[in-house]
């Protein structure tokens, strides 16, 4: 079982938020999305991003991915200043964005075509990572013949083929139904466990955010900004019995007050 992800003490954090500012418009019209967010996530990490609508979840998101410019501060990667997309930062939106015309091998192997990978190793490497998450049997498949679910799980092999030491998923799973959100979940694990990278992955779930994460992050409105770290002291492999256990209700219990009562205590 694994209680904790390994991170060599000498090593600085995989990723670093330093003071992340952005500021959209100009002048007196100008909002301040993201207020000097500082963060370090480590090598191997899971953590979830909870926060009310627009308190800069997505922004700094789209930061780190190297999508959006800081209006001050800085990300880093590896000790490394992000200005600009990298191959070592795979992102899956909720929107999976899949092509159309091209099969779920094809899409999966997308990627590898543009790194100018050979196309034997191209296709060893998207069948494992199809098989991974479940769709050995629809790797011929066109997208539109795949449910949502299915459809997000291609997303995520796509971006786990180029080989990111850290995934930015931000609310992946939010147009799933309820059954196939929890599958999606365990399934997203699992692979975590057996692929270890480092994952920052946002959501509205907040019994999502516990059940995937090492460490929930929690951010406040107005200016967006960091409001409260809550750690979940519990161990890896997560379980459904875990699910209903009175320890996550009060860590669940924890996160929900920290995003729904932000303006009173909260410890
Ligand atoms: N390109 C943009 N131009 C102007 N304002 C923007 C832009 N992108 C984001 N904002 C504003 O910045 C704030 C933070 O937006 P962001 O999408 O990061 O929030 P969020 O926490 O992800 O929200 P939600 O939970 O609703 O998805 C919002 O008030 C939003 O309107």
């Amino acid at each position: 079982m694994i209680e904790k992800p390994v991170q060599d003490a000498d090593s600085g954090p995989k990723i670093s938020f330093q003071n992340v500012t952005r500021r959209f418009g100009e002048g007196e019209a100008s909002f301040l999305a993201l207020d000097r967010l500082n963060l370090d996530v480590g090598d191997g990490e899971f953590v979830t991003v909870v926060g009310p609508s627009g308190c800069g979840k997505s922004t700094a998101m789209n930061i780190a991915a190297g999508l959006t410019d800081v209006s001050d501060g800085r990300v880093l990667v590896d000790g490394k200043p992000v200005d600009g997309p990298g191959p070592e930062r795979g992102v899956i939106f909720q929107q999976y964005a899949l092509f159309p015309w091209l099969t779920v091998r094809q899409n999966v192997e997308f990627g590898l075509r543009i790194k100018r990978m050979p196309a034997a190793e191209r296709r060893r490497i998207a069948d494992h990572f199809i098989s991974l998450v479940g769709l050995k049997d629809f790797a011929d498949a066109l997208p539109k013949t795949l449910s949502g679910g299915m459809k997000q799980r291609c997303a995520i092999a796509r971006a786990y083929a180029v080989n990111p030491t850290i995934l930015l998923m931000d609310e992946p799973f939010g147009a799933l139904d309820a059954l196939t959100r929890v599958n999606m979940q365990d399934q997203l694990l699992d692979t975590w466990n057996r692929e270890r990278r480092t994952v920052i992955f946002i959501t509205h779930d907040v019994d999502e955010a516990v059940y995937l994460a090492n460490r929930v992050i929690v951010m406040a409105a107005r200016p967006g900004r960091l409001h409260k770290i809550i750690p979940v002291n519990l161990p890896y492999p997560r379980t459904e019995e875990m699910r209903l256990s009175p320890e996550f209700a009060e860590i669940r219990n924890q996160v929900w007050h920290a995003v729904y009562h932000q303006n009173t205590r909260t410890n």
